[in-house]
């Protein structure tokens, strides 16, 4: 189901919960959500539709990605940039890592760990600190 962004930013930086297999409902929430919003946004945290359980989703290349409790392990290659974001106006200067080693649940919940770099790894981090309640 497609839900509402959030923008109150006293529920933004609120601390996202583990998510479990009870949470299957808010996976399919992302995926609506982010392709309703697929022009401006490349990536979600749940808390954005409102729900605080450690789930992002990243666009990568076509595929919306799912990372379920995702935590960084690996980072290396720090550097500044701006980013912008669906729940707040106008782009702020933030520090990213170049290379990123994720540990997290794929959408069937199975275990994994996994490098990334980029503009994925970008994504992947602006969408972690979500879950931590840190906004840019
Ligand atoms: C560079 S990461 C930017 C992520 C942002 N989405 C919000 O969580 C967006 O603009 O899609």
């Amino acid at each position: 189901m497609i839900k509402p962004i959030m923008h109150d930013s006293n529920f933004l930086t609120q601390k996202s919960m583990t998510a479990t297999k009870n949470d299957q409902a808010v996976l399919a929430d992302l995926r609506d959500t982010l392709t309703a919003h697929q022009a401006e946004c490349v990536g979600m945290a749940a808390n954005m539709i409102g729900i605080h359980k450690r789930i992002i989703i990243c666009q990568m290349g076509i595929l919306p990605v799912i990372l379920v409790n995702p935590t960084i392990v690996k980072k290396s290659g720090p550097f500044t940039t701006k980013e912008g974001c669906l729940s707040l106006s106008g782009e702020r200067t933030t520090t990213r890592y170049q290379q990123i080693e994720v540990s997290y649940q794929d959408q069937n919940f199975n275990p994994q760990r996994q490098q990334f770099s980029g503009w994925i790894a970008q994504i992947i981090q602006h969408e972690i600190d979500h879950c931590d309640g840190v906004l840019i």
